[in-house]
């Protein structure tokens, strides 16, 4: 007789996930850059940001300027994913100080430790999390420094996150914040805003062309006991005020006008007009005597501000020289990373 084989536990086949995840956490691969750099370099030719990653830009042009020598102590200000500051630390081969700044709590704890993974210790990296407005504080302390850089605004790790609710592409909490254990999010801004406040601040920020109707549907929305608490939310009271639009221009007028109020509440809500206001009055006495700065922006409101703050510097004898014609990304950069598009540097060098 033939001796029973003892009974095989059947194993369950992992469900297949197909070629496209969608969901955000099951772009595992991607989320994961340092161990899948294939994968990473397939999306990058693409022309896309994998998930979990932020393309650093400009990044040729601000090393140019800045001409960064061994021992010299520099100041990145929006530390994001680390690209810049990689790139700096390395033109210091070992000799000098690199401190970061960043307000973001969860990707600034994640860039530092693949920062230091990378062989950048404390001996030559400072990671503060710390709002760019004192800058004043960071600069007494540890400063001042040869070279400051801003990368202006978001990551792709924040936009990409849809708990962090930055983007109306994903479903999530309509947060916005930077710094999500601070301040109000952007669905608690809208609970008690007027018409006129939300019309304004869409002009102001984003010079959305249908603010009007957009403010009138968010208020009419609220008043019938509805709460704008995600993103979708949002996206739908937009859909619901662009109606009157014909049809065939719906769709577009919708992507742009979401893109438009998604960015005004998040400057809203971050105070990101303010903050710039301080850290470019407050920039000359960070610098030291030729020290240089370089600000990458990404929408009209803020490179008004720095175009006006260094064209004034230069005007009464702080800075030496000043960018004359905003700088931007190559076609090549800009076809690699679509985010590229709209960035505008700019440059001072304080008087020596
Ligand atoms: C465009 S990303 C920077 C990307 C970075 N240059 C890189 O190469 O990875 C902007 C970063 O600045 C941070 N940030 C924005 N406003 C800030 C502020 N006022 N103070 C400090 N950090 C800020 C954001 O949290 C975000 O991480």
């Amino acid at each position: 007789m033939e001796q029973q084989q003892p009974e095989k536990k059947h194993k369950r086949r992992v469900r297949y996930k197909g070629t496209h995840p969608r969901r955000f956490e099951e772009k595992y691969k991607e989320l994961n850059p340092e161990k899948y750099g294939d994968t990473i370099q397939k999306v990058i030719s693409k022309g896309s940001t994998p998930a979990g990653m932020h393309i650093s830009i400009c990044v040729k042009e601000i090393l140019e300027f800045f001409d960064i020598q061994p021992g010299q102590k520099g100041l990145d200000a929006t530390l994001g994913y680390g690209g810049h500051t990689r790139k700096m630390l390395e033109k210091l081969q070992g000799k000098g100080h690199i401190y970061a700044l960043d307000v973001d709590p969860i990707e600034s704890v994640k860039t530092e430790k693949r920062l230091h993974d990378a062989g950048f210790g404390e001996d030559i990296l400072t990671i503060k999390h710390i709002n760019f407005a004192n800058i004043d504080q960071v600069a007494e302390e540890v400063g001042p420094f040869d070279f400051i850089l801003a990368d202006l605004g978001v990551s792709s790790m924040q936009i990409d996150n849809p708990e962090r609710g930055f983007s109306y592409k994903f479903e999530g909490p309509l947060d916005l914040r930077l710094n999500p254990e601070k301040g109000i999010s952007a669905a608690e801004r809208l609970e008690d805003i007027t018409k006129a406040e939300f019309e304004g601040m869409l002009i102001e920020n984003a010079d959305e062309p249908y603010a009007k109707q957009i403010a009138k549907e968010t208020v009419a929305t609220m008043k019938r006991g509805k709460k704008i608490k995600t993103t979708t939310d949002l996206k739908d009271v937009i859909e619901r005020a662009l109606n009157f639009l014909p049809e065939k221009e719906r769709k577009e007028a919708v992507k742009k006008s979401c893109q438009r109020t998604f960015q005004a509440l998040r400057i809203d809500v971050n105070s990101e007009f303010e903050v710039l206001e301080e850290l470019l009055e407050k920039l000359p006495d960070a610098l030291a005597p030729g020290g240089k700065v370089a600000i990458l922006t990404f929408h009209s409101g803020e490179d008004r501000l720095v175009k006006h703050a260094f064209k004034y510097g230069k005007k009464v004898g702080i800075y030496s020289d000043v960018a004359k014609d905003v700088i931007r990304p190559s076609k090549e950069e800009c076809a690699q990373n679509g985010r590229a598009k709209s960035t505008k540097m700019r440059w001072a060098i304080k008087v020596k």
